[in-house]
């Protein structure tokens, strides 16, 4: 199969000079542009990514960032909760480090959503701990919470922007709130974050004009603006064609590698999961069935893995052939 998605290497263990970046997808430039063309096109990539870097370290208030503690970035320890008598999550347990991408999957109604709000203290499990950064944060209060919120941030499916201002006015929404920084600062900001999306050609517009897939980028373009180091994801890809899906994937992977940005990311979609994950957690029936690296996950011999994976070779039928 000529196009078999790649499996992609511990990002821990490759040279970052190894590893793929934005510059790699200027390769596809190469058949029809000129070597002017090609060296303007890379340097303003490399500028623009050079620029966001640079602002997101520089703006960021000083103090504000904790200092980075040795193991996981998150740790899901033994985390259980019910809704009524129906236990969701039974003594589930995940880690995640520093730069890495977890992808969440399973079946409707298993839990994906719910640890995400655990994840952010919007839901309280009733028995087990979190911490993000070394810090517990199942007993916090809600200024403690919105204090974690500020380094972990979420990009919702629909993209949750302000429907009455513009897409360049949304992303600035943070950077104003956030306070410190002059006008002009913020707009080059806005810029910039809508250079690293690809979408800077949408800054005047208003949500309501764009697709889905374009609502995500913005999305995630405002939820860079608050400087996160962590962005969790919940069904990226979900109504966004293949294409849009594919940039979605290459944006979420270009923030991990050139921005050392955490990510987890909650999809049904196995081939999303197989060019992003590092780790995989498969939630079922409540358990854990699975929580490890992309590659065993894909030699997982356990019934219910497999059955997933049967189940997706049916709604997607080259997986199948990426599972074999
Ligand atoms: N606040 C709540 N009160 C009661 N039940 C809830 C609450 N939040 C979630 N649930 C239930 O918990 C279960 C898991 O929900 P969750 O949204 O995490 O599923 P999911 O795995 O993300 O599924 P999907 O892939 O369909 O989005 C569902 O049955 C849902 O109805």
């Amino acid at each position: 199969m000529s196009d078999s998605p790649e499996i992609n290497p511990d990002s821990s263990s490759v040279p970052a000079a190894d590893q793929p970046s934005l510059l790699e997808d200027l390769k596809e430039l190469q058949s029809t542009a000129s070597v002017e063309e090609l060296e303007i096109a890379e340097t303003s990539a490399r500028a623009a990514i050079e620029a966001v870097v640079a602002d997101t370290a520089a703006n960021r208030p000083s103090g504000a960032t904790p200092a980075p503690i040795a193991g996981p970035f998150i740790d899901f320890d033994r985390v259980s909760i019910s809704f009524g008598d129906r236990k969701i999550l039974d003594q589930v347990s995940f880690q995640v480090g520093r730069g890495q991408t977890l992808c969440i999957l399973g079946r409707s109604g298993v839990g994906k959503s719910v640890s995400l709000r655990i994840l952010l203290g919007f839901l309280k499990p009733d028995s087990g701990s979190v911490h993000v950064n070394g810090q517990e944060i199942t007993s916090l209060g809600e200024s403690g919470l919105q204090e974690v919120r500020k380094h972990v941030t979420m990009v919702f499916q629909n993209g949750a922007l302000f429907d009455s201002l513009t897409v360049g006015e949304n992303i600035a929404f943070p950077l104003r709130e956030k306070g410190g920084l002059q006008e002009d600062q913020v707009q080059q900001l806005v810029t910039r974050l809508l250079n690293l999306v690809e979408a800077s050609e949408t800054i005047n517009l208003l949500p309501s004009s764009l697709s889905t897939g374009q609502r995500r980028c913005i999305a995630i373009a405002r939820a860079l603006a608050a400087q996160p180091e962590a962005i969790l994801y919940d069904e990226p890809t979900t109504m966004v064609d293949p294409i849009m899906g594919r940039n979605i994937g290459d944006l979420i992977q270009r923030l991990k590698l050139q921005l050392g940005i955490t990510s987890i990311v909650v999809t049904h979609d196995m081939r999303f999961a197989i060019r992003l994950a590092d780790l995989v957690l498969f939630l079922d029936s409540g358990q854990a069935r699975f929580f490890g690296p992309i590659r065993e996950f894909m030699e997982c011999t356990d019934p219910h893995v497999q059955q997933f994976f049967t189940l997706d070779a049916y709604a997607l039928p080259d997986v199948g052939e990426a599972v074999k």
